[in-house]
């Protein structure tokens, strides 16, 4: 015999209420391809990547077609430390050596994209794990980028030059979840390492997805960096383009990434704190919602 644990009235009436507001999300995204890149300074602990898993695995459950594009930088650090192979990062960017290159393909591919694998598929047998090298999916070209009017060398870092987005619908259309390490071939036969952020953009913008949702390590981005005050709520792509050459550091390669995502078609891009357990399913499925999102102007006007 099992008894029933007293809850009131309210409390039960707002447990209701929780799912009754998801209601409206359900309908408007079942059916819909969102592509969601979970950085790796939003992967702090065991838990938190257990509750990522679970929120894939429930977006999963309700129609959506998620596909996860993962980052690992932090984890890419601390195995070059322990190997000792000096790195820097220039513009947001690692500045990667073939040797170095080496470790970021062992840890993106074989360390962070199989334990996400791994995560998801402990309740059921949905994702695979893939990466730019895979059936075509990117390939690379060398990334060159300015810094006071300096060219900089990053080495083998690549900017997505195709995607060939076949094999992850072949996997939507299977019912699986996709889950992306972004290296990809390039030029010279070589391997390059392309940014989480930028390659989420370009495979959001191929397959058509209705949403880009970036996990990282702050609440969004903020107009005044570090001012708490200024986390922006809503920006469009003009605003966005103006304040672009004031952000520092990894925010930069990730805004770019988000503006040329909704340029490019794909309806919202969002940032989100992935420190919060979570954070996407309340992004995803609250009036609410959370973090920064970011909407072509054109969008915005037509509205
Ligand atoms: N304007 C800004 N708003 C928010 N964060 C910013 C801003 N400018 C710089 N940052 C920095 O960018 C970091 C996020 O980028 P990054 O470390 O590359 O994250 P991820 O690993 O999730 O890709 C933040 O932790 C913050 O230190
Ligand atoms: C060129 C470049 O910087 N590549 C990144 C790839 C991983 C990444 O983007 O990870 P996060 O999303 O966790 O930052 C790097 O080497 O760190």
């Amino acid at each position: 015999m099992a008894l029933h644990r007293t809850n009131d009235e309210s409390t039960l009436i707002s447990k209701a209420g929780v799912l009754i507001e998801a209601l409206p999300w359900l309908m408007d995204y079942a059916g819909k391809i969102m592509v969601i890149k979970y950085g790796g300074n939003a992967m702090i602990d065991d838990e938190l990547k257990c509750a990522f898993a679970q929120d894939i695995v429930f977006l999963r459950q309700c129609g959506v077609k998620p596909v996860v594009v993962h980052g690992g930088g932090p984890q890419i650090s601390s195995m070059l430390k322990r190997l000792d192979i000096r790195s820097e990062f220039r513009g947001g960017l690692r500045v990667t050596t073939p040797e170095a290159m080496d470790v970021v393909r062992m840890v993106l591919v074989g360390q962070v994209g199989r334990e996400l694998v791994n995560l998801i598929n402990r309740y059921a047998p949905f994702a695979v794990g893939l990466s730019g090298e895979d059936a075509g999916l990117f390939t690379a070209e060398p990334k060159t980028i300015q810094l006071d009017g300096e060219d900089i060398d990053l080495g083998q870092v690549g900017d997505v030059a195709t995607v060939n987005p076949d094999a992850v619908i072949d996997l939507i259309d299977a019912g699986r979840v996709p889950v992306v390490a972004t290296v990809a071939p390039g030029p010279g036969d070589l391997v390059y390492n392309v940014n989480a952020d930028t390659a989420a953009a370009a495979l959001a913008t191929a397959l058509g997805a209705d949403r880009l949702v970036v996990l990282t390590d702050v609440a969004g981005l903020y107009a005044d960096w570090p001012d708490s005050q200024s986390i922006i709520k809503e920006i469009d792509s003009t605003e966005l383009r103006q304040l672009m050459p004031t952000l520092e550091s990894g925010m930069r390669p990730k805004m770019e990434a988000c503006l040329r995502a909704v340029e490019s078609g794909v309806e919202r891009a969002t940032i989100i704190d992935g420190r919060i357990k979570h954070a996407l399913l309340l992004e995803i499925f609250t009036d609410e919602g959370m973090g920064t999102m970011v909407r072509a102007a054109e969008q915005i006007q037509e509205a």
